[in-house]
């Protein structure tokens, strides 16, 4: 299958890694400059569990693909939500009638702006408990353990969606085709509305938090939030289910030492987090369905503050 993964810092990469490893044929797309030179000119280092290794992608800005003429089988999203409109607008080029096209960033809402760019039929909706990390330009570390849950959002994309699902576990990525998306979606958000803002504010790795004697009230606080805006989607998601999946998270062995991607954004590399579509848009749902939500609130207002303070843009 020919495969490009559009967004490819510390995910996107990894994807594009395992699934180059399978041997499927794949391109990486980004836009950020100093990155895609790096891999261009010498390859893309990969820090896997401590032993180091170095694989030749092809890969490109979205400009270097307007007069390439290329088609894909299949999209895999992987930018920060911030950059998700703009890559799509600017990979126009690359999407064909056929060509499938899977979201797997966090948080809540992104078919919205998929839906702009791509017809139903195409859409695939996921999610991923794979971890990542960026070294530099052109270097990525992993570790752990992960899985995917995707679906389509339209019922003809079926077919196609468990095409994806075989693919994707060819390449080790543990995929599961799932029945009910927007569940999974919800209970990967209690994950990153839980563990992403207050790692960040806290300075800590997953295992160091739920570790922490707090961390059990406070989770179980904004679960709830959560949970109660779901139901008004029609989502039945259970709050000891969505917290089992956050305490599984803590195993130093599994992803425990992972620092969240919102860490690596604000703390490491100063950059703007994904908070409104994680927490944030919990709160607006909240405004919109008449749901209290003021931890998620205050979680929103603090990542902001702290954002501001570094000056990040
Ligand atoms: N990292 C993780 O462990 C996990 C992340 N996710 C989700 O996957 C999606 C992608 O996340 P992730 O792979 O972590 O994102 P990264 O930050 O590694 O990369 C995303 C994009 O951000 C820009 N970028 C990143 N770092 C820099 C930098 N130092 N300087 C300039 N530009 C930079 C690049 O695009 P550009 O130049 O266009 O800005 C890049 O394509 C997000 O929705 C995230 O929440 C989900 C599960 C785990
Ligand atoms: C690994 C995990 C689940 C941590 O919250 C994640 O999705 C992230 O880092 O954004």
């Amino acid at each position: 299958m020919k495969i490009a993964i559009a967004g490819a810092g510390a995910m996107g990469s990894r994807f594009g890694y395992m699934l180059s490893q399978s041997g499927q044929d794949v391109i990486l797309i980004d836009q950020w400059k100093e990155h895609v030179k790096a891999v261009q000119e010498n390859g893309l280092h990969i820090n896997l569990d401590g032993e180091k290794r170095v694989v030749e992608l092809p890969m490109y800005l979205p400009s270097e693909l307007v007069d390439k003429n290329l088609e894909v089988d299949l999209i895999i999203l992987f930018t920060k939500a911030m950059q998700l409109d703009s890559m799509l607008q600017a990979i126009q080029s690359v999407i064909h009638e056929n060509t499938k096209v899977l979201c797997l960033l966090n948080g809540i809402g992104h078919e919205d702006i998929v839906e702009k760019y791509v017809a139903k039929e195409n859409i695939l909706l996921g999610n991923t408990m794979w971890t990542a990390g960026m070294e530099g330009p052109g270097r990525i570390k992993l570790f752990g353990q992960g899985s995917v849950d995707l679906q389509n959002i339209h019922p003809d994309g079926q077919k196609g969606a468990e095409e994806v699902v075989a693919v994707l576990n060819e390449a080790g990525l543990n995929a599961m085709y799932s029945e009910n998306v927007l569940y999974s979606i919800y209970k990967k958000a209690c994950v990153n509305g839980t563990l992403n803002g207050l790692c960040t504010l806290l300075d800590v790795n997953i295992a160091g938090f739920g570790n922490t004697t707090h961390a059990d009230t406070i989770i179980r606080t904004i679960v709830n939030e959560f949970i109660s805006v779901a139901a008004q989607e029609g989502v039945e998601l259970e709050a000891e289910v969505a917290i089992a999946q956050i305490q599984a998270t803590f195993d130093p062995e599994g992803i425990g030492l992972h620092y969240p991607s919102m860490y690596q954004d604000l703390m490491i590399n100063h950059r703007l987090t994904e908070i409104d579509y994680i927490n944030g848009a919990i709160v607006k749902k909240g405004q919109k369905y008449g749901i209290a939500t003021p931890y998620c609130a205050f979680l929103t207002q603090l990542i902001h503050c702290k954002e501001e303070i570094l000056n990040v843009k």
